[in-house]
């Protein structure tokens, strides 16, 4: 797929998501959200996007920029996303609610207002919402961004659970997130894919076997300086 703006060329990219997570990595500006909103159909441009049987998916997608209005409860602003997303032939409700608020464990703050979450709990309700519609594929952008150390692990630890039933595409610039939940890895860099495959894979490029934020680096900064598309 390709999506072309006046100073910024995304593409051709050509790649294929599989169940588990698999990190978007990639410096500011590389093309990382430009990527999922043409992965989430928020965005048009050149080539298609399909899923297994060959129909545009309806990802779910937590957009960067992630907000919900801050007076309503949890409850009644994913109730209203439910409503949102209701088709005749499946209808949304109370208990895809419950539901999604369980698998991102906050069944606690059911009725708590938005506003009175903290950023964690903040960025969990997003994925909940990514979560109502029953999608098998999650968009994720920067999940983590902005999180403490003690949210972000416990993102991470839910980003892992989810990457068991869900293809979870999850972009980062962070090489601890890639290392702590990542099964594959996409690497853009100037609109391009440079490297595309297992964690695995990625560290060998800097003659590593362990996986950790250092070796993740320091393939990172190697697939980018040689800008060899993947
Ligand atoms: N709507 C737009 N119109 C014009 N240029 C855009 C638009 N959206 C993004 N760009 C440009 O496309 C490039 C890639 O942006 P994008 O947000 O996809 O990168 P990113 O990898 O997600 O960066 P970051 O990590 O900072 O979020 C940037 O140069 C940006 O300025």
């Amino acid at each position: 797929m390709t999506r072309a703006y006046p100073a910024f060329t995304l593409g051709p990219v050509s790649t294929t998501f599989t169940q588990g997570v698999t990190a978007l990595l990639g410096a500011n500006g590389a093309g990382k959200s430009t990527l999922m909103r043409r992965i989430v159909g928020a965005e048009s441009g050149g080539g298609t996007v399909t899923d297994e049987e060959g129909h545009e998916p309806s990802p779910g997608y937590l957009p960067q920029d992630f907000t919900a209005p801050k007076q309503l409860t949890a409850t009644d602003y994913l109730r209203f996303v439910a409503w949102c997303r209701s088709t005749r032939r499946r209808p949304l409700g109370r208990a895809d609610v419950g539901r999604a608020l369980e698998s991102v464990d906050l069944t606690s703050k059911a009725r708590s207002k938005v506003g009175a979450l903290s950023g964690g709990m903040l960025r969990r309700l997003g994925v909940a919402q990514a979560l109502i519609g029953g999608s098998r594929i999650l968009v994720l952008d920067e999940p983590t961004v902005g999180l403490d150390p003690i949210q972000r692990g416990e993102l991470r630890r839910l980003l892992k659970v989810l990457g068991r039933t869900h293809v979870v595409i999850v972009s980062t610039h962070l090489s601890e997130d890639v290392a702590a939940v990542a099964e594959s890895v996409s690497v853009l860099s100037g609109g391009r894919l440079v490297f595309d495959g297992d964690l695995a894979g990625l560290v060998q490029i800097a003659g590593r076997t362990d996986v950790t934020a250092e070796s993740v680096d320091l393939a990172f900064s190697r697939v980018v300086d040689s800008g060899v598309d993947a």
